[in-house]
């Protein structure tokens, strides 16, 4: 696929001093609008991810990150008062154009949810499920290879590899997660989504995934959203601030939380609104 590169769109000046020399998208959302019967819930959001790294969405309870994130493979399809506008593409193509299948869409766009929710299969399966029914393997060995790959990259495999066969809801609230990660890798997603990976685990599993999302994203391209600014600052190489349905801002992490442009992100770090 043609890369798009170009300067990146900083929304506040006297940020652009960047490790990044040249920024490449690889989404690009412009001018969404997203309503739920009638209600706003996002108002004209121009926001780029960039390819191979880690873009946080934080904000205060109901500004809209969720609802962003799910615009992003089309999750909210499923939400039938909700309507979405404005221009989202993958690439150069607009993922809400009526020739794309959904269901490649959201292989090329994988997600990981708040809450683990491994299938009622074993772990193997657990992972080889999707790489199967998306005709991704010739044979067996070839499945067994990408569920050991997947499960390898997802940083679980040496937990797993005596007890392939064992129930994925066998695993702990972390490993469990972990092997969502694995199912979401195992058919070759070029971006993954997170709606707050880390929510129900305690803070050595969120450390682990932590982590490995750090690891990931040499490969993958990730957006995560977050309640932890200290989750954020962490794992995130850009930040979107979202307030009331609105992007306030965004940039690179380490300026958005030590030089933030707009008084309400300064607010929302310094913990005067949340
Ligand atoms: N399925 C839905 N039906 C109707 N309204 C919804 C639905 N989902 C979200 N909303 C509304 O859209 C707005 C944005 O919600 P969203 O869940 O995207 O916010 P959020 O920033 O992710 O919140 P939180 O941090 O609490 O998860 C809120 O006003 C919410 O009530």
């Amino acid at each position: 696929m043609r890369k798009n590169v170009e300067a990146p769109t900083k929304s506040a000046p006297g940020t652009e001093a960047s490790a990044d020399d040249a920024v490449v998208y690889k989404m690009k959302t412009s001018d969404v609008c997203v309503s739920y019967g009638g209600n706003l819930a996002l108002k004209n959001v121009n926001l780029n991810i960039r390819e191979n790294r880690v873009t946080a969405l934080i904000g205060p309870s109901g500004c809209g990150k969720t609802t962003y994130l799910r615009c992003l493979n089309r999750m909210n399809d499923l939400i039938p008062t909700c309507k979405v506008e404005g221009s989202i593409k993958l690439g150069e193509h607009d993922i809400y154009d009526r020739n794309v299948d959904v269901e490649v869409l959201r292989r090329r766009i994988g997600m990981v949810f708040q809450k683990p929710n491994p299938f009622p299969k074993t772990i193997y399966e657990n992972v080889a499920y999707g790489a199967r029914i998306h005709g991704l393997a010739k044979g067996k060995d070839e499945l067994d290879a990408i569920v050991k790959k997947s499960l390898r990259r997802a940083g679980l495999y040496d937990e797993v590899e005596h007890r392939l066969d064992a129930p994925g809801t066998s695993l702990s609230g972390g490993q469990q997660q972990r092997l969502c990660i694995a199912r979401a890798i195992a058919i070759e997603p070029e971006v993954i989504l997170m709606d707050e990976p880390c929510s129900a685990l305690d803070p050595i599993a969120t450390a682990k995934i932590e982590e490995l999302i750090y690891e990931l994203k040499e490969r993958y391209t990730i957006v995560i959203v977050t309640h932890s600014m200290q989750q954020a600052a962490r794992v995130s190489d850009y930040t979107a601030y979202f307030h009331l349905g609105e992007l306030v801002e965004e940039g690179e992490t380490n300026h958005i939380f030590t030089a933030p442009q707009n008084s309400k992100t300064e607010a929302y770090i310094t913990g005067r609104i949340g």
